[in-house]
């Protein structure tokens, strides 16, 4: 059976940062953020948006642009690093939200018999949910699902992976005979228990911070002295009994050279898979190559060496040699020399150039990022007129911690008119330029009033008074 991406829609940030703005303040060359990593602009997420709101936001336009019926979606599945809350899934805040949207519509609980979860993989979790949806729309008949890809990709100011950020989220329609993408059942899947990127749980000892801060205002505590204090403190914070506090943040711990290594090993054992399967030339056999970007020029950059052994066999490598030489001594510099070959230009601007341009635009998007680069090569296609019908995408996904996963699909006949509704790039110069000083203060946390509009899905609150429902949260109505 033929099944693949039937519709897509996506939510970004109405607010953005200019990189060289940044490059400014961090006293970074911008020649580097934008030629070397193809960066542009950072999508920044207002004081009251998080990554159910995105959902939200991507899965309520999906609903309205497809006039889908609720009763004939099965599941919804999203993937994501930047949950909400530890148990109670993403999903199921955007799955409200939109049955809120449809209630006047469709009555109330409209999803009441749809399957919905989220899946956690790092970067690859939404590809790992689209795996399995593709696998249930494959064994039954008429089957159709939902997978949402949202985060907040952020991290900790002035580090190497700042001018990375980004947000949004992307959702698609998974069906037979679809309109956009036939995605083959061929999946090269490559697996490492590494340590390069994660998010863990951090441990405070309270008296320890206690003791820290009263030698700050010069005075001194014991242990004794820390109970009398805390004893009668009305501060909920304080009045935690706990010895160890528990802190999660959602800027992770990393180590980039070691993490853009870990993807190297992983997509090249991936590619390997995927042709143990199904024997391909990727090359010719691949038009495209859409990868998951933690920066724009990701791809060109990791798959280079893989690129190097597949056209080592080819006639055109005698071009190459004739254009740089054979290889010398100094090895490092021939590699660097054939990365900045016409031959691998021509690869680059042919086969992955047109994918990258949403994300210089918005920054790492985390699990949506993969989709939006497919997004940004059909609108990129539409806009300079390539016809992409019956064209082959190899699709290269990666999670860290690690794994990768290469699969390919066929580009269908009605990806244009199924894509072209979503004006992508006139939506993206649409949106709210803030300063450097608006951006650190919304990446601290230090406003609590939106500084763009509220016209779509927003976080209202966050409960704090009610015993049985601390924590949960209330979203806005979309307008
Ligand atoms: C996080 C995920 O989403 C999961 C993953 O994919 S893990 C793999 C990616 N890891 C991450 O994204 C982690 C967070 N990011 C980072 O730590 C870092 O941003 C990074 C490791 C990805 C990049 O590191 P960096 O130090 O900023 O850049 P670096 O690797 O030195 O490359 C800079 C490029 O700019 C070029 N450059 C430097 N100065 C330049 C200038 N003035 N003009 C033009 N180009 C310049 C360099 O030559 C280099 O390009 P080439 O290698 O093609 O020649």
């Amino acid at each position: 059976m033929n099944v693949g991406i039937d519709a897509i829609s996506y939510y970004v940030p109405r607010l953005y940062l200019e990189m060289s703005d940044l490059a400014e303040r961090r006293g970074i060359p911008y020649e580097k953020l934008k030629f070397g990593l193809g960066l542009e602009q950072m999508a920044v997420p207002d004081a009251n948006e998080d990554a159910a709101s995105f959902a939200a936001n991507a899965l309520i336009r999906l609903f309205n642009d497809q006039q889908l019926d609720p009763a004939k979606i099965g599941r919804i599945y999203l993937g994501t690093e930047s949950a909400v809350d530890g148990s109670k899934p993403t999903a199921t805040y955007a799955m409200g939200s939109l049955e809120d949207h449809l209630s006047a519509q469709f009555g109330p609980r409209s999803l009441k018999h749809c399957d919905v979860v989220d899946m956690t993989f790092a970067c690859i979790g939404a590809v790992d949910a689209m795996q399995n949806c593709l696998d249930w729309v494959r064994a039954g008949q008429d089957r159709q699902a939902i997978v949402i890809a949202s985060d907040v990709s952020k991290y900790e100011l002035n580090s190497t992976g700042e001018y990375t950020q980004g947000a949004g989220a992307v959702a698609v329609l998974l069906r037979s005979n679809p309109r956009i993408l036939s995605i083959d059942d061929s999946w090269g899947v490559a697996t490492q228990s590494v340590g390069d990127f994660f998010k863990p749980r951090r441990y405070f000892d309270r008296n320890e911070l206690l003791e820290d801060m009263a030698a700050k205002l010069n005075g001194a505590m014991d242990a004794e002295s820390i109970e009398n204090l805390l004893g009668d403190t009305n501060s909920e914070f304080w009045s935690e009994k706990a010895q160890i506090f528990e802190l999660f943040k959602e800027e992770p711990v990393f180590d980039g050279q070691y993490s853009n290594q870990c993807y190297s090993d992983r997509i090249t054992e991936a590619f390997a898979h995927f042709n143990q399967q199904q024997p391909t030339d990727f090359l010719k056999d691949w038009d495209h190559l859409v990868f998951h970007l933690p920066y724009a020029y990701h791809g060109r950059r990791i798959v280079f060496d893989n690129w190097l052994s597949w056209i080592s066999s080819k006639p055109s490598y005698q071009d190459l040699l004739v254009e740089i030489g054979e290889q010398g001594e100094d090895k490092k510099a021939w590699l660097k020399a054939a990365s900045k070959s016409t031959l691998y230009k021509t690869f680059v601007k042919e086969k992955i150039a047109m994918g990258e341009v949403a994300s210089s635009a918005i920054g790492n998007m985390y699990t949506a990022s993969i989709f939006m680069s497919l997004l940004s090569l059909f609108q990129q296609a539409s806009l300079g007129d390539h016809d992409l019908s019956e064209k082959t995408i190899g699709l290269i996904a990666y999670g860290s911690g690690s794994k990768s996963k290469v699969f390919q699909g066929r580009v269908m006949e009605g990806w244009k008119t199924a894509t072209e509704i979503l004006s992508l790039f006139q939506d993206l110069s649409t949106r709210t330029r803030i300063d450097v000083d608006t951006y650190e203060k919304l990446h601290l946390r230090q406003l609590t009033e939106a500084v763009g509009p509220a016209d779509q899905v927003t976080l209202d609150k966050i409960e704090t008074e009610v015993e049985t429902r601390k924590g949960l949260r209330t979203y806005s109505q979309f307008q």
